[in-house]
């Protein structure tokens, strides 16, 4: 099958090594000016780094807080609870530990299998588990907040762009998302080259993440360096996929990242994939294309490309343990 994904980002030697802090609160307050200075610390940030904080996003910390406290409360239950709403190909369901392995990933290609558990919610189809209550209602709460949150943010990616403000607002009208619930044992031991989540760069336009009181992160820094990822209390670290990366035709890096829990304690990790409408084709965004030079890539729909994720990830493994898929 023909391979969706990118090529492994360049590495420069030069690139900056610090992750850059929006405050989103002036621009959310609606102060004159706030977008465009926004927009232009958006644009180094995606063209120097592919991560970026947020701070004043309006998120109440309550609601993180309730929302990974469900992520410990769903995976606390016994296995064969968990089970009963397995992941299938509607990519959408609890996923067990070591259930995945990254292969659609070009950083690290012969990885293990994940040692994560995950259940993942969408925004059109979804699967509650039966005996938690509070679970759905706190969880479609997350996700309804992420969404506002991602939306918000959307005028700030079309100015880093030199486009409209309002460039993406109809293409996101009836987004795609989800939301990835995940579990990461105590790993103190792990084998060669086995991981947590293995290297991968993510598949979405945009990954909210909500700050971790528990490390593991690392990122993989343009200059090729891996580095573990800061901790902003009460941030969001954002980055951008290889659908962000593919829309902007290169210019937005899709930076690459892995997990390993060496914490000694049980780590939950809460992440938001977001991106536009299912049939929403994106095609080479006007501004990133160097003049004379076609598009690197074909345009493609969110619906396309996550079928192609979807055989990568499921198809070759069904005949073995069952579902095989990591990363969005
Ligand atoms: O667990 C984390 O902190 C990040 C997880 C991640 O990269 C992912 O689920 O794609
Ligand atoms: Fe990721």
């Amino acid at each position: 099958m023909q391979s969706l994904a990118p090529s492994l980002p360049p590495v420069r030697a030069d690139a900056p090594e610090e992750i850059p802090v929006l405050d989103l609160g002036a621009y959310l307050a609606g102060e004159p000016g706030a977008l465009q200075q926004l927009g232009a610390e958006l644009r180094r940030a995606f063209e120097q780094i592919g991560f970026y904080f947020i701070v004043n996003h309006g998120v109440p910390q309550s609601l993180v807080d309730a929302a990974f406290a469900e992520a410990a409360r769903f995976h606390a239950q016994p296995l064969e609870a968990k089970l009963a709403v397995k992941i299938d190909e509607s990519l959408v369901g609890y996923l067990p530990v070591r259930g995945s392995t990254t292969r659609h990933s070009q950083i690290n290609r012969d990885n293990k299998p994940n040692v994560n558990e995950a259940f993942f919610s969408r925004r059109d189809v979804n699967k509650w588990p039966a005996n938690l209550p509070g679970f759905r209602e706190t969880v479609v709460a997350y996700q309804a907040a992420m969404e506002k949150l991602g939306k918000s943010l959307l005028p700030i990616y079309a100015t880093a762009l030199d486009l409209p403000a309002d460039h993406f607002d109809a293409l996101f009208a009836e987004p795609s998302y989800t939301l990835r619930m995940s579990h990461y044992p105590q790993h103190d031991a792990p084998a060669d080259n086995e991981f947590g989540l293995a290297p991968h760069t993510d598949t979405s336009f945009m990954t909210l993440l909500a700050q971790n009181k528990i490390p593991g992160l690392s990122i993989r820094l343009p200059t090729g360096r891996w580095v573990d990822a800061p901790a902003i209390d009460g941030a969001f670290l954002v980055n951008g996929g290889d659908l962000l990366r593919r829309w902007t035709n290169d210019r937005f890096l899709a930076t690459p990242h892995r997990v390993a829990n060496r914490s000694g304690k049980e780590r939950y990790a809460i992440p938001f994939f977001f991106d536009c409408g299912a049939g929403v084709s994106m095609e080479c965004l006007p501004t990133c294309r160097e003049d004379g030079q076609p598009p690197r890539y074909e345009p493609i729909t969110y619906a396309a490309y996550m079928d192609w994720y979807r055989q990568m990830n499921y198809g070759q493994a069904k005949d073995r343990s069952g579902v095989s898929l990591s990363a969005y």
